[in-house]
């Protein structure tokens, strides 16, 4: 059932094999990440992290500033490389929602030791490039619109790569806008928009890809309340329809609360515990997971 596995994944920063050796081991023995830097002068993104996400699971990432959040999602699509470990990830997942009918073909995942699990780590470029176009989409935190597009060149854009045509690829834009409740703002630029409407364009964007999974960095976190709560409410109903793996990157522990199935925390750069909201409440590792679940408002 798993969709993507990491296995022992750590990213020491700007060391090259033997200085990250070096803060790796200091790590191994118990040392926490700001004494690794103050001793060997290395940033620890991540130490060691095992984690599974089930295939249609939104799982969320969650931890203090610093904790390896974005490296750790970053990694997923490869714009970081690990120091060391593996990332294997499922591709015969498939959540593919056809834009004109709205049926879903489901396939059912294959565990973890199938071999249709790939390491991503070692895609060469064309395969890196085509995982990119057909298995991941990403939502940024400041949306990343291209900002000479229209809306509905903005949504299309993942599709140009495929091939189709720009009458084709213009009707599945404009079904996701509509999905994400944007209609008659297709011809609109995305200066035009407020920042809600924007990361709707975005979020339209990634799902018009059809790629199983979405990672969603910060997606909500520049957005004021209200509108974050709406866009909060937007995902899990589409979500409740497609399925997709979702990796979610937050650090408010409510908004964890309210849109995860399952909560991986995070403190510098290790993964402290795993699970859902309750076993999170009703059983925290450690006082740092009893901190942000007391928290929670
Ligand atoms: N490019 C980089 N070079 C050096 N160190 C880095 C780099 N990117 C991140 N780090 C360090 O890695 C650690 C984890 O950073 P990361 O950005 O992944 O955390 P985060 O939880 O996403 O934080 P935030 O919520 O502030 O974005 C931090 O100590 C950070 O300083």
């Amino acid at each position: 059932m798993n969709h993507i596995q990491l296995k022992n994944i750590s990213k020491i920063y700007n060391a090259n094999s033997t200085q990250a050796q070096s803060a790796m081991a200091l790590l191994a023995e118990g040392m926490d990440s700001v004494a690794v830097k103050e001793q060997t002068g290395y940033s620890v993104g991540l130490y060691d992290i095992n984690l599974n996400i089930k295939a249609g699971e939104l799982h969320c990432i969650m931890g203090l500033s610093g904790s390896g959040k974005s490296t750790l999602i970053r990694h997923l699509n490869r714009l970081i490389d690990p120091t060391s470990g593996e990332i294997w990830v499922n591709t015969t997942v498939n959540t593919k929602t056809h834009a004109k009918d709205n049926t879903q073909a489901n396939t059912a995942p294959v565990d973890e030791s199938s071999s249709n699990a790939i390491n991503i780590l070692e895609l060469n470029d064309k395969q890196l490039q085509h995982y990119r176009q057909q298995t991941v989409s990403m939502v940024f935190q400041h949306f990343g619109l291209v900002p000479h597009m229209t809306v509905i060149q903005n949504v299309a854009y993942g599709l140009r790569v495929r091939k189709m045509s720009v009458s084709e690829r213009h009707e599945i834009a404009r079904y996701w806008l509509n999905e994400v409740g944007l209609t008659n703002l297709e011809h609109s630029y995305p200066d035009e928009l407020s920042g809600g409407m924007q990361q709707r364009v975005g979020l339209a964007r990634a799902l018009a890809t059809d790629n199983p999974i979405l990672l969603m960095d910060e997606a909500f976190s520049a957005l004021d309340p209200l509108i974050r709560a709406q866009l909060q409410d937007q995902l899990l109903a589409l979500q409740d329809r497609l399925n997709k793996t979702i990796v979610f990157i937050t650090h408010d522990i409510d908004e964890a609360v309210k849109v995860g199935q399952r909560i991986s925390i995070l403190n510098g750069g290790r993964l402290i515990q795993t699970g859902t909201p309750s076993d999170l409440r009703h059983n925290p590792a450690d006082d740092y997971v009893e901190q942000f679940m007391s928290a929670k408002a």
